[in-house]
């Protein structure tokens, strides 16, 4: 797959490790793209989640929303969340996405990145919820942000990718297990973004 510059020179995309990581440039169009964008912002509950850190009570620096199956809640820094139901939109890019990765998911994660002060810090999504070695869908909207990943033991051993408006990652393997990742904060204006990550959660 190619990316393409300003200057209209196909530069290549970071070279991924396939067994980790697979980037798909473009699942939706652009109008498609900015069309969910502006939905979602205009139609889920956001919440900005209060996570306890080291016993400090911390607000997440973006907006968070929460949908799936009946029936699978999820239990982060000690809270539980039950799912909100699936919408017409939702469903939409699942099929898609679904197709794509030859996976079933229950239940996505939203985010919300209202500007370049929005951000998700250094991480994995190891919660016992997931199962060893969990599929991961995540499509992204709106503002180009950038995906950096590293190694648990060795943080020099890292990528770096541009998350694309209209374009899913799949994370697998031992990526959450050996791997963290973040979207770091930016010192450059950014716009909205919408990420969701689809997820198979077990009960
Ligand atoms: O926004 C992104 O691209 C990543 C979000 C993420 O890592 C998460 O929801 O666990
Ligand atoms: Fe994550």
């Amino acid at each position: 797959m190619e990316q393409f510059n300003i200057f209209g020179n196909a530069a290549p995309v970071p070279k991924l490790p396939p067994e980790l990581m697979e980037y798909f440039p473009g699942i939706f169009n652009t109008d498609e793209s900015y069309s969910f964008l502006k939905t979602f912002i205009s139609s889920v509950p956001w919440q900005q989640q209060i996570i306890s850190m080291y016993g400090k009570d911390v607000a997440t620096p973006r907006l968070t929303a929460w949908y799936g199956d009946k029936g699978h809640s999820y239990t982060f820094s000690g809270t539980k969340f039950d799912p909100l139901p699936w919408t017409d939109e939702l469903l939409q890019i699942k099929q898609r996405v679904e197709k794509i990765s030859s996976v079933v998911f229950n239940t996505v994660l939203l985010n919300y990145y209202r500007n370049a002060n929005d951000s998700v810090a250094w991480h994995s999504d190891d919660e016992y919820e997931l199962g060893t070695d969990p599929v991961i869908a995540s499509v992204s909207f709106g503002q180009v942000r950038r995906f950096d990943v590293r190694n648990k033991t060795d943080h020099q051993h890292k990528y770096a990718i541009d998350l694309e408006n209209g374009s899913l990652l799949l994370m697998k393997g031992d990526m959450q297990h050996n791997w963290e990742h973040r979207v770091p904060k930016s010192t450059k204006t950014l716009a909205e973004r919408v990420n969701l990550t689809f997820r198979i959660i077990n009960k």
